[in-house]
């Protein structure tokens, strides 16, 4: 079961590595492994478990901050509706790729973080505002899914990760909360 000693920390160079895309047909390790990354997720999402179990929540984890250099993501967006408990977006992406984006910019007005990260980074976090992403799912069939807003937010801070990226890495070092005109921030 994966907990937080086994999320690597900033410093640790795979966080700066390019990851390799997954074989198909997945293996049995890699279709495994994603069911692990989304059982954190869960986990660190529900109280009991994310106390006993002391998880910094999340909603989102990439394979490399496992220091597992594979390109594969889990995402779990809970719902912000008590009404429907639905979460807003849980799944696992093989070989997730951005087939293209908007024009319009968001970022998230609290910033954003990463569990690799232990401190905090003030400022903007701009990225596309909607994305149409393709990706394999754990029964390897071929998905595409148009993403907007805090879900996009979140698919696109993790498939940074398969890239190297950091989240400050898009923060503005003059300025952190310069804003370009037309960027919606939202809460
Ligand atoms: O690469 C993946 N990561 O680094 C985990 C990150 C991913 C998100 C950061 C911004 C967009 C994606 C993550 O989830 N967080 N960042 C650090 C601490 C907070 C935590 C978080 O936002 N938790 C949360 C939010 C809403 C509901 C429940 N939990
Ligand atoms: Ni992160």
């Amino acid at each position: 079961m994966i907990t937080m000693d086994d999320i690597i920390r900033e410093g640790h160079p795979t966080l700066r590595e390019v990851a390799k895309e997954v074989s198909l047909p997945l293996s049995e390790e890699d279709i495994v492994l994603g069911e692990e990354m989304m059982t954190f997720l869960k986990n660190s999402q529900d109280p009991e478990k994310a106390e006993e179990l002391a998880l910094r929540g999340g909603v989102g984890l990439a394979a490399p901050q496992l220091n597992i250099s594979k390109r594969l993501i889990a995402v779990h967006v809970p719902s912000n509706d008590l009404e429907n408990p639905e979460p807003l977006l849980s799944t696992v992406m093989y070989n997730p790729k951005i087939l293209s984006h908007s024009v319009q910019d968001v970022c998230l007005g609290e910033g954003e973080g990463c569990l690799s990260v232990d401190r905090e980074v003030p400022g903007y976090v701009v990225r596309h505002s909607k994305i149409t992403v393709s990706y394999y799912d754990a029964a390897g069939e071929k998905q595409k899914k148009r993403l907007k807003d805090y879900e996009s937010i979140v698919v696109q801070h993790e498939i940074d990760h398969l890239n190297g990226i950091m989240f400050y890495d898009h923060i503005n070092e003059q300025n952190p909360f310069a804003l370009k005109d037309g960027v919606l921030v939202i809460e």
